[in-house]
């Protein structure tokens, strides 16, 4: 059996309409960072990238986007660092647990600009947007998992309904391609 992460190895928990948010807590056990974020999220998925932030022994992340309007440090913000500042999406994380509190974009011109990445596992509050599709499947060989469990992994994401992508999915990519294609002048010129 592989374990790809808590929120999705024991069947995933479904959206409650209407839900509209709640507090992510970091895992420190004094002084923990609260941050709120006040809105549904969307797009929310598993990723294995090395940069997203994974509970321990996780081999996926869990994260979602929101609108940065609806994210706000509640309690014992002094605590967060950027992970990396040049980075597309800093990565705001409590420097007392690691536990990354919220991602956000500052270059205008990304093509998600506007939106933050946050991790809702963080938060008591059931009825967030469920996982829809496993991301960066390809990467967790670069954490070290063996590429020969490549398959067995693959599968697993399958069965319980997050069809594995090495990218993003393809609405994602297409969005992003139509961001670029947009500024380029050439969306749509060439008929196929
Ligand atoms: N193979 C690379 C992929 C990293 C990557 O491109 N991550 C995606 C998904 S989170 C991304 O958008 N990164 C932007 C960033 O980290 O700022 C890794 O695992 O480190
Ligand atoms: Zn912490
Ligand atoms: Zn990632």
């Amino acid at each position: 059996m592989v374990n790809i992460h808590p929120a999705v190895d024991n069947g995933i928990p479904r959206a409650a309409p209407g839900f509209s948010g709640g507090t992510l807590t970091c895992h420190c056990a004094s002084d923990p960072v609260k941050v709120r974020v006040g809105a549904q999220t969307a797009h929310n998925h598993v990723c294995g990238c090395t940069k997203c932030w994974k509970p321990d022994g996780a081999i996926f992340a869990q994260i979602a986007v929101v609108s940065r309007d609806a994210v706000e440090v509640l309690e014992n913000g002094d605590k967060l660092a950027i992970v990396n500042k040049d980075a597309p999406i800093q990565r705001y994380a409590c420097t007392g647990c690691g536990v990354h509190m919220y991602g956000r974009i500052e270059n205008t011109e990304h093509p998600f600009y506007g939106l933050d990445f946050v991790h809702t596992e963080l938060s008591d509050e059931d009825g967030w947007s469920e996982p829809g599709f496993a991301a960066f499947v390809s990467s967790i060989i670069e954490s070290g998992v063996s590429p020969d469990r490549m398959d067995a992994v693959r599968a697993r994401l399958r069965e319980i309904g997050l069809e594995p992508y090495d990218a993003l999915s393809p609405p994602l990519m297409d969005a992003i391609a139509t961001h670029v294609a947009k500024k380029s002048g050439k969306l749509g010129t060439l008929h196929v």
